[in-house]
């Protein structure tokens, strides 16, 4: 692009009356980057992906997407900018067939996004998420676990340059874990995205990014490599030394 990070937070902070959810973050995130965001329940965690896609404004900071001010935007126009996210609880519109699911988000897809051709339809973004063979099925009819990836076909389809994954693989198998971070793996090398992924599967996480950041009290605690994460005693205090991985 331009030399900007494609998404930069300076000194965002979101509260909700006398709670202050997300206290003065900062972080850039640069294209192509695969990056994990940890931190205990209520960390803060949801909230910041909120203030990075426009759901919520924050309430002091700014939020820049190549250079460009978005502060305070309508989410739409963060979308434009090719920020895509997908939600804790997946929003999918149970009685229609998986690729009109899908060819929902296609609606949404503008301008200025990536132009790979495995997004190029409903049909290749079912094939890329491995849903082929459920496209006809109304999205109540297939599985918890695919529902979770057919709401990543619906973000995919709007053709994003950056995809913020909220615990996509909660409530799944151990398998079904480490599946899903090989698939987030291949789509951010496949389709040139960068992603940042909220996850309480640590493990699996710290495994399968290169960076991560870590909310404490709505702080940004540490930002690092997962081995220097791991080693930073204010994380391993934050986690009460039983969750992360020495
Ligand atoms: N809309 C809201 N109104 C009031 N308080 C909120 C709202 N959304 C979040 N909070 C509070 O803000 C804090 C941060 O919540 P958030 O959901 O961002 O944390 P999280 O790290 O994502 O947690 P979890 O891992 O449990 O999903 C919590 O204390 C939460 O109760």
């Amino acid at each position: 692009m331009n030399g900007h990070p494609l998404l930069e937070a300076r000194g965002v902070t979101v509260r909700f009356g006398g709670l202050t959810a997300v206290d003065g973050v900062s972080a850039a995130f640069a294209p192509g980057e695969l990056v994990g965001i940890i931190g205990p329940n209520g960390a803060g965690k949801t909230t910041f992906f909120n203030a990075l896609s426009g759901v919520t404004a924050p309430s002091a900071g700014e939020l820049f997407a190549g250079g460009l001010r978005l502060t305070g935007a309508r989410p739409h126009r963060y979308a434009r900018q090719g920020i895509a996210r997908t939600f804790q609880t997946p929003r999918v519109f149970a009685e229609l067939p998986v690729a009109a699911n899908v060819d929902f988000g296609l609606q949404f897809a503008g301008r200025g996004r990536s132009a790979s051709w495995l997004l190029k339809d409903a049909a290749s973004i079912l094939n890329l998420i491995g849903l082929a063979d459920q496209a006809a099925l109304p999205a109540a009819a297939i599985t918890p676990s695919q529902q979770r990836l057919l709401e990543i076909g619906m973000a995919l389809a709007t053709r994003p340059r950056l995809l913020l994954l909220d615990e996509v693989a909660a409530g799944l198998t151990e398998g079904e874990v480490e599946a899903m971070a090989q698939l987030i793996r291949r789509l951010r090398d496949e389709l040139d995205l960068t992603v940042i992924w909220i996850e309480h599967a640590v493990t699996t996480l710290l495994r399968h990014v290169e960076r991560v950041l870590v909310l404490h009290q709505g702080r940004k605690i540490a930002d690092g490599t997962p081995s220097e994460v791991v080693r930073n005693p204010e994380v391993v205090e934050a986690y009460l030394g039983d969750e992360v991985p020495a």
